[in-house]
Parts: structure tokens; sequence; C-alpha cells
């Protein structure tokens, strides 16, 4: 290699570490980290799936029928052949977030980590259900930040406490009451109702609604906004 030829090898060496330093950055604890896009993007897989990946964000108190909603909703999703997948809170519990409490900041990292999982999974292509008490707005507008604009659909379920608590489906209402339990969710912890969101899903008079008429309203609710094609 002459001279000159193994300058001008040097001098683009030097340009492509500049370079590659400007994409580095630092993220919380985590430095000199780079991002790396993959030619197969969000669009080429929702073309596959004939879907659009989103979050379904279900918000209620403990026993408004959260975790029965998220099942009726992707029964019905995967009857119309439409990929789907639920993000359980106490399922989640068990595993990636069992080292967190019901302490107000493990609540809210709760939230977050499903949040960012739920990204993943909207990123997929996938339509992905969370279902979590969730109990306070500014964790839910976070997790609203993480993605697009129209990605985030906040589905209040509006169900009274007095009602959760005449269902009470674990017995931890009755436990809460008799003190066995602290700081349980809309006894003797908050729970913050969204201010505006998508959908609500309540009971309307006489009219009563059963799990799979409210998975249904969200059903419209994507089919009406093209969730449920490419
Ligand atoms: N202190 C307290 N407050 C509320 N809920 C409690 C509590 N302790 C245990 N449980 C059980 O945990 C389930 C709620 O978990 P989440 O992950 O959805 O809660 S949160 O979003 O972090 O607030 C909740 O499940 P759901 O009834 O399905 O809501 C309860 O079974
Ligand atoms: N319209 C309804 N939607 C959802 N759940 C209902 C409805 N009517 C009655 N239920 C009952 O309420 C309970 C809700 O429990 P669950 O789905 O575990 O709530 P959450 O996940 O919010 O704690 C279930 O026993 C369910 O059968």
């Amino acid at each position: 290699m002459t001279g000159s030829s193994q300058l001008r090898r040097r001098r683009i060496l030097t340009q492509r570490t500049v370079h590659l330093r400007f994409l580095m950055s630092n993220v919380g604890n985590s430095t000199n980290i780079m991002w790396h896009d993959c030619p197969i993007q969000k669009q080429d897989r929702q073309q596959l799936l004939q879907q659009q990946g989103c979050v379904i964000w279900l918000t209620g108190l403990s026993g408004s029928g959260k975790s029965t909603i998220a099942c009726a909703l992707s029964q019905s999703l995967h009857s119309k052949g439409k990929l789907s997948y639920i993000l359980d809170g106490d399922n989640i519990r068990h595993g990636l977030n069992q080292d967190l409490s019901f302490r107000a900041e493990d609540r809210s990292e709760n939230i977050r980590r499903i949040g960012e999982v739920a990204k993943l999974f909207a990123d997929a292509g996938v339509i992905c259900i969370t279902s979590l008490i969730s109990p306070y707005q500014k964790d839910r507008d976070a997790c609203r930040a993480l993605l697009s604009k129209g990605d985030f659909i906040e589905v209040f379920i509006d169900v009274p406490l007095h009602v959760c608590e005449a269902r009470d489906p674990k017995g931890l209402y009755k436990l809460a009451r008799a003190g066995k339990i602290k700081g349980f969710t809309g006894i003797d912890d908050p729970y913050e109702p969204p201010c505006s969101c998508e959908i609500v899903l309540q009971q309307k008079g006489s009219d009563c609604k059963s799990p799979s008429d409210m998975a249904e309203e969200v059903i419209s609710y994507l089919e009406e906004n093209g969730y449920l094609r490419a």
C-alpha cells in the first residue's frame, strides 16, 4: 500500500469513528450504546399480519373486569384471525415484576416496565392488551408518550367501587376492609380515573353488558379506526 493510500484509509477510518461516536448515546446508566436498525420494520410485519400493532391499555379497579374483558377481547380477535397478546399485571408480577410491591413507586415501575414491553409488542405488529390497575394518571400518560400517536388506546373500565367490592372475585376487598391488606386500591390507596381516554366501558341504566359485549365495543373501535387491516 502506498503512503497516500494508507493516509486516505486512516482518514476514512477516523471519519467513521467520529461518525459512530456521534451515533453513540448514554441512556440512564447505559453508556456508549448505539441503536441498531433492521431493514424489516414495523410496517413490514403489519403487512404480514394484516393489522396495526398497538396497545390497548385497560385500566380500572380490582374486580372491574380487566382480566375477563382482556380474555374476551383476545378471543374475539383470534376468531377474526388477528394476533393479540395479553400482559396482565397479576401474571407479570409472577415473573418479570416479582421484585415489585404495591408501594406507589413500585406500582409506577410496574407500569413503566409493562409500558416498555407493550411498546415492543406493538412494534412487532401485535395488538397488545394490557390489563393492570395502573392507578396513577401520570404513569399511564408516560406509557402513552412511549408510543406513536394513535398506537395507545386507553380503555377505562368504569365500574364503581361498591360493585367491584360486591363482586370481590378473589376475596381481597374483604381482607383489605379487615385491615389484613394495607394500601389496597380504592380502600386505602388512590385510583385516579382517566380524564380523557379513547374508550369508557360502563353499565348504563338497566342495560346489562356482558364481558363479551364490552370486548365488542373495543373491537368496533378497532374496526372503525383501521387497526384490523394493514
Ligand atoms: N394492595 C393492592 N392493591 C391492589 N391490588 C393488589 C394489592 N395487593 C394485591 N393485589 C393484587 O394485585 C393485582 C393488581 O396488580 P397490578 O399490577 O395490576 O397493580 S398496579 O397496576 O401496579 O397498581 C390485583 O389484581 P386485579 O384484581 O386483577 O386488579 C390484585 O389481585
Ligand atoms: N361486564 C362484565 N365485565 C367484566 N367482568 C364482569 C362483568 N360482569 C361481571 N363480571 C365479573 O366480575 C369479575 C371481574 O374480575 P376480573 O376480570 O378478575 O377483574 P380485574 O382483572 O379487573 O380484577 C369476574 O368474576 C367477572 O365474571
